[in-house]
C-alpha cells in the first residue's frame, strides 16, 4: 500500500477551496428559493447582491450548479419548452429547486457556527436573513461583531507597535483602515440592538433560549421560579472563592442593605442601579477549597483562615453554608503552604448554581487560577447563570469565550476588576492627563504591595502572567501617543504586584512614578502613593458588576456586556474610554443600549 504525503500548504489550498465551493452552493440555492433561474440571470443575481462574488465567472458557477444537480438539490430543464418569460436567447437552461434542496437550504439557514462569520460567508448569510430566524440572525451578527473587535484590536495594536517605523501614509492607511471597523462595528450595533427589540418584542425574557448543558438531554426544563412570596427582583449571587473581597462584597451588602435609594454613598456609583438596590443582591451559594472555610455558614467563612480585611459591619448567620468546589490550579505554592485543603468531597457546580437558582456567579478565585477559572465559567454557561470574572484570567475578553456566552445567551462581566478609586484607574487617567496636555510620557512603573493572601500567592511569579499583562493594558491601552501605548510588554513599562508585606494586612500601598518631557522637552516627573484597603475598594464595584449582569439577564442579552466590562474591568473585552465607558454604561441601565 503506498501512502500519499499531502503537504499543509496543499492541504490549506484545498479547505478555501471547499469553504467557497460551500458558500457559492448555498448562495446558489438562497438565490433558487424564490424561483427558476436561468444560469445567466442567477449569475447576475449573485453578482448583484454578492460583493464577494462579483467576479463570478460561468467556469466556476457551472461546476457548482453540476454538483448541485448530482446531490439532488436541484435539476434543470431546458427552457425552450417553457413560456416565453423564462426564455433567453443566453440561456436555454433554467434551473430550481428539489425538495430536498429546500430542505438541505432551511436546515443550513439555522446554523450558527463560527463560520458563519467569517469574512467570506458572512455576506452570503446576511443577504439571506428575510428567510433566518431571529435567533440565529442574531448570534451570527454578535459573532460578526466580535470578530470585528477582534480585528480592530490587532490593528490597534499593530499601528501601536510600528508606531514609530511608519511614514505619514501608512499611518493614513491605518487609521484610514481602523476608521472601516469603526463603521462596521456601529453598524452591527445598530442592526444587534434592532434584532434584539425585535426579538424581546415578541419573546419574553424568561422564554428566552435557556443554555442546555453538554451532558444535559436537549429540551429539559427550565429552573423552577423562586418560591411563592420570593421577591423577583433579589439577585441571588453565588461566589466562587470566598476570600477578602468576598468577605468585603457580603460586608457591604449588608452595610449598605437600607441606604436611600436617591442618597449618595461611599464607593458605589448608584444605591439604586436599574430596578435594583444594593440591599437586593442575596447570596445562595459559595465554593472554597479551604479546610477553615468549607462547611462553615458563609457569614463565619468570611473571617476565617487567612481573611484580613476590614471589618465594616457584622453580618448575620445567612443560612448559606460553604462548598467545597474542584481546587484544579486554584491553590498556588504558598496558599498550599498556609491553609489546609479541605478532603471534603467535590460538589457538583453546576448543579448547586442550577438548584440553588443562582442568578450570578462572582468569580474570586485567586490569581493564577486558570483551568479553575474557566472551570468557573463553563460551569456559569452550563446552568445558565451570568458571570461576573474578578480576576485576571482572559474569559470575557476572548472570542472564543465571548462566543461561548453569546452562543449560550449568558451575560458575561469581565475580566479583572478594577477598584473603585485603585492603582489602575489612578494610573490609568494620570497617564492620559500628560498625553492631553501634550506632556510626552517616557517611562511609567507601578510597584504595589500588600499583606494579604493575594499578595502572598503572587510571589510565585509564574502565576502573574495574566495580572502583569491585564494591569499593565490596562494602563498603556489609554494612550495613543506614548511609544509604549497599547503595548502590553516594554522596557518603559513596569506594572505590577511587586511585594508581600504581611503586616499591612489587607492593605495595598501603590507607588506610582511617570517620567516625561514638557515644553521644550524640559522633565517633567509625577510620583504618588496610594494607600487602600484593598478589597472594600473592589467590592462596591462588583456590587454594580453583579446587578449589570443581572439587567442583561433580565432583558435576555447574553455575551460580554461590554459597557459593564469597560467601566467595571481592566481587561474588557473592548476597552474604552472612563468617561465614554460610564455614559455607556448609565445608558444601558436606562435600557437605551442593549450592552
Ligand atoms: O487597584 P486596582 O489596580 O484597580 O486593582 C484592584 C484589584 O485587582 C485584582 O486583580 C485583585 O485581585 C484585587 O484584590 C484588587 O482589589
Amino acid at each position: 500500500m503506498t501512502f500519499r504525503c499531502i503537504d499543509p500548504e496543499t492541504r490549506e489550498v484545498a479547505a478555501v477551496a471547499r469553504r467557497r465551493s460551500d458558500v457559492l452552493d448555498l448562495a446558489i440555492l438562497g438565490r433558487l428559493a424564490s424561483g427558476p433561474l436561468h444560469g445567466y440571470e442567477l449569475r447576475k443575481r449573485l453578482a448583484a447582491t454578492l460583493g464577494p462574488f462579483r467576479s463570478l465567472s460561468f467556469g466556476s458557477l457551472y461546476p457548482r450548479l453540476r454538483a448541485l444537480q448530482q446531490v439532488g438539490w436541484i435539476t434543470s430543464a431546458d427552457t425552450a419548452d417553457l413560456p416565453h418569460a423564462l426564455a433567453s436567447k443566453r440561456s436555454r437552461v433554467s434551473y430550481e429547486l428539489t425538495a430536498a434542496g429546500k430542505e438541505h437550504l432551511a436546515q443550513a439557514l439555522t446554523a450558527s457556527d463560527p463560520a458563519a462569520w467569517d469574512d467570506d460567508v458572512f455576506d452570503v448569510r446576511f443577504s439571506m436573513f428575510g428567510a433566518t430566524d431571529p435567533q440565529t440572525r442574531l448570534r451570527i451578527l454578535e459573532g460578526r461583531r466580535t470578530r470585528v473587535l477582534e480585528r480592530r484590536e490587532a490593528t490597534r495594536a499593530a499601528a501601536a507597535r510600528n508606531r514609530e517605523r511608519r511614514d505619514s501614509y501608512t499611518a493614513e492607511l491605518q487609521r484610514h483602515g481602523l476608521e472601516i471597523l469603526d463603521t462596521e462595528v456601529g453598524w452591527l450595533e445598530r442592526l444587534i440592538a434592532t434584532e434584539r427589540a425585535a426579538t424581546s418584542s415578541t419573546t419574553p425574557p424568561t422564554t428566552a433560549r435557556p443554555p442546555v448543558a453538554a451532558d444535559e438531554p436537549a429540551g429539559s426544563p427550565p429552573p423552577e421560579p423562586p418560591p411563592e412570596g420570593e421577591p423577583m427582583s433579589s439577585i441571588r449571587v453565588a461566589i466562587a472563592g470566598v476570600g477578602n473581597c468576598a468577605s468585603s462584597l457580603v460586608q457591604g451588602v449588608e452595610y449598605y442593605k437600607d441606604a436611600d435609594p436617591s442618597s449618595k454613598v461611599p464607593g458605589l456609583m448608584h444605591v439604586q442601579f436599574g430596578e435594583y438596590h444594593v440591599g437586593d443582591l442575596e447570596f445562595v451559594a459559595a465554593f472554597d477549597v479551604d479546610a477553615k472555610k468549607v462547611g462553615q455558614d458563609l457569614s463565619a467563612a468570611i473571617v476565617s483562615s487567612e481573611n484580613n480585611t476590614i471589618k465594616i459591619s457584622d453580618v448575620p448567620p445567612s443560612g448559606v453554608q460553604v462548598q467545597r468546589g474542584p481546587t484544579l490550579d486554584g491553590l498556588g505554592k504558598y496558599y498550599r503552604e498556609t491553609i489546609e485543603e479541605s478532603t471534603d468531597e467535590v460538589v457538583d457546580v453546576v448543579s448547586v448554581l442550577r438548584e440553588t437558582q443562582a442568578d450570578v456567579l462572582v468569580c474570586y478565585l485567586p490569581v493564577g487560577s486558570e483551568d479553575a477559572a474557566k472551570f468557573y465559567a463553563q460551569a456559569a454557561i452550563d446552568a445558565g447563570v451570568a458571570f461576573v470574572n474578578a480576576l485576571p484570567v482572559f474569559i470575557a475578553g476572548t472570542p472564543e469565550w465571548a462566543d461561548k456566552f453569546t452562543a449560550a445567551g449568558v451575560p458575561i462581566v469581565g475580566d479583572d476588576i478594577k477598584s473603585q478609586v485603585g492603582a489602575t484607574i489612578t494610573h490609568r487617567v494620570l497617564a492620559r492627563l500628560f498625553e492631553d496636555r501634550g506632556v510626552i510620557l517616557d517611562r511609567t512603573y507601578q510597584l504595589n504591595v500588600g499583606g494579604n493572601m493575594d499578595f502572598k500567592n503572587m510571589l510565585e511569579r509564574d502565576r502573574l502572567e495574566s495580572k502583569k499583562i491585564s494591569k499593565t493594558q490596562a494602563v498603556t491601552s489609554n494612550l495613543t501617543d506614548a511609544a509604549f501605548a497599547g503595548k502590553t510588554e516594554d522596557r518603559n513599562v513596569h506594572i505590577g504586584p511587586s511585594d508581600y508585606v504581611a503586616w499591612l494586612d489587607d492593605r495595598k500601598w501603590a507607588y506610582v512614578r511617570m517620567e516625561g518631557r514638557a515644553f521644550g522637552d524640559a522633565p517633567l516627573n509625577m510620583e504618588y502613593k496610594l494607600e487602600v484597603w484593598d478589597s472594600p475598594n473592589s467590592a462596591g464595584v462588583i456590587i454594580d458588576a453583579v446587578r449589570a449582569a443581572k439587567i442583561a439577564k433580565d432583558r435576555g442579552v447574553g455575551g460580554p456586556i461590554t459597557s459593564a466590562s469597560a467601566y467595571f474591568m481592566k481587561s474588557p473585552p473592548e476597552q474604552i474610554e472612563d468617561g465614554a465607558a460610564r455614559r455607556q454604561l448609565e445608558a444601558f441601565i436606562a435600557g437605551d443600549v442593549e450592552r
